[in-house]
C-alpha cells in the first residue's frame, strides 16, 4: 500500500467510525418528534441553508420527525426600514401597530417559509409550509406583558399591539403532515378570536408546537455558541432554577430572555431537554444529535 493510500484509509476509516457511532442515538431518537428553530440571525447565508436544508431531510431519512419553526426578525427589520417604517423591541419583542403587522405577515409567511420550503425539497425533503392560520395550528391572544417602574415599583401595563401569544395549539395538522411523509416548516403568525393577525415571538411558537406535538427536543439555532456567563464562557448545562438565577442577576439580556423563558416551559411540559446552539456552524444539528459530543447549552428539568 502506498503512503497516499494508506492516509487515505485512515480518513475513510475515521467517516466509517463517526457514522458507526451515530447509530445508537439514531435508535434512541427514531419516531421522536424535534421542533428545530431556525433563528433569523441563524439565517446568515444560502450555503448555510442549503446545508440546514439537508441536515432536516437527513434527521426524516432515519427516522426522527422534525418540524420547522422559523423566525425572520432581522429580515423583517430590514422590510420595514425599506419602507420607512419604525420598529422598536422591548424585552426582545417588536412593538407592532397594524402597518408592521403586515410586513411581518408578508416577510415570515412570505419570503422566509418559501425559501425554506424550498431549500428543503431541493436536498430531497417534501416539506410544506404553512403558518399558525393553517389548520387551526395556532389561535392566539393579545400578549400582556407588564413591567415594574423601578423607583415607585408601581406595576404598568405595556401595550405591545398586534404581538401575540399562542392560547390553543392544535397540532392534528402536523401529525397528517408527519404521517404522510411530510416536513412542516411553520410561520410564528397567530390567529385571534375575531379573526385578527398576531406576531408571535418565534421562540415562543416553537415551544409552544414542542409541547403540544409531544416532542423529545426543542432545538433553537441562533447566533451564538449558547448561553454565555457574564465572562463570555459558554455554560454547557443549566437546569430550570440556574436559568431562573441568570435572569434574575442580568446575564441575559434582549432576545435571549424569550429564547430561554422557552427552553425552561417547554420542559415544564413535559419536552425532554431544550438546547441553543450555534446556527452559525456547520451541521451544528447533527453533532448535537448524532454524536456523544453536545454542543451548545442544554437546558433540563
Ligand atoms: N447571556 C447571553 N448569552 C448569549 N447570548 C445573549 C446573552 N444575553 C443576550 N444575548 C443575545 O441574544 C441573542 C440571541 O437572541 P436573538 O437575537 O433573538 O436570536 P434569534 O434571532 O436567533 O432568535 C444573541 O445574539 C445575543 O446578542
Ligand atoms: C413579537 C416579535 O418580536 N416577533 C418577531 C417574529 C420573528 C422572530 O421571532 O424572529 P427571530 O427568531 O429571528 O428573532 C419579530 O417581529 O421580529
Amino acid at each position: 500500500m502506498t503512503q497516499k493510500n494508506f492516509s487515505d484509509t485512515k480518513h475513510w476509516l475515521r467517516t466509517a467510525r463517526t457514522i458507526s457511532e451515530a447509530l445508537p442515538f439514531m435508535r434512541r431518537y427514531a419516531g421522536k418528534t424535534f421542533v428545530v428553530k431556525y433563528g433569523g440571525h441563524a439565517m446568515v447565508d444560502e450555503e448555510l441553508a442549503a446545508i440546514f436544508a439537508s441536515d432536516i431531510v437527513l434527521m426524516k431519512q432515519v427516522g426522527v420527525n422534525p418540524i420547522v419553526v422559523h423566525g425572520g426578525g432581522p429580515q423583517i427589520g430590514r422590510m420595514l426600514e425599506r419602507l420607512s417604517v419604525k420598529s422598536e423591541f422591548v424585552d426582545g419583542l417588536r412593538i407592532t401597530d397594524s402597518k408592521t403587522v403586515e410586513v411581518v405577515e408578508m416577510v415570515l409567511s412570505g419570503t422566509i417559509n418559501k425559501s425554506i420550503v424550498s431549500a428543503i425539497n431541493a436536498a430531497g425533503g417534501r416539506a410544506v409550509g404553512l403558518s399558525g392560520k393553517d389548520g387551526h395550528l395556532i389561535q392566539a391572544q393579545k400578549l400582556r406583558r407588564t413591567t415594574k417602574d423601578p423607583e415607585s415599583n408601581i406595576e404598568k401595563v405595556l401595550d405591545l399591539g398586534f404581538v401575540g401569544e399562542p392560547s390553543l395549539i392544535d397540532p392534528s395538522i402536523l401529525t397528517s403532515l408527519q404521517d404522510s411523509g411530510l416536513i412542516p416548516v411553520i410561520a410564528p403568525i397567530g390567529i385571534g378570536p375575531n379573526g385578527e393577525t398576531y406576531n408571535i415571538n418565534a421562540d415562543t411558537v416553537a415551544g409552544a408546537i414542542a409541547s403540544a406535538a409531544g416532542a423529545s427536543r426543542l432545538l433553537m439555532l441562533t447566533d451564538v455558541i449558547g448561553v454565555l456567563d457574564k465572562a463570555g464562557e459558554l455554560l454547557p448545562d443549566l437546569n430550570i432554577s440556574q436559568v431562573e438565577a441568570l435572569q434574575a442577576d442580568g446575564t441575559i439580556s434582549g432576545g435571549m430572555i424569550p429564547k430561554l423563558e422557552t427552553c425552561v416551559k417547554a420542559v415544564e411540559n413535559g419536552v425532554e431537554a431544550s438546547v441553543i446552539l450555534d446556527g452559525r456552524l456547520p451541521h451544528s444539528m447533527l453533532l448535537e444529535i448524532f454524536t456523544g459530543g453536545g454542543i451548545g447549552t442544554l437546558i433540563h428539568r
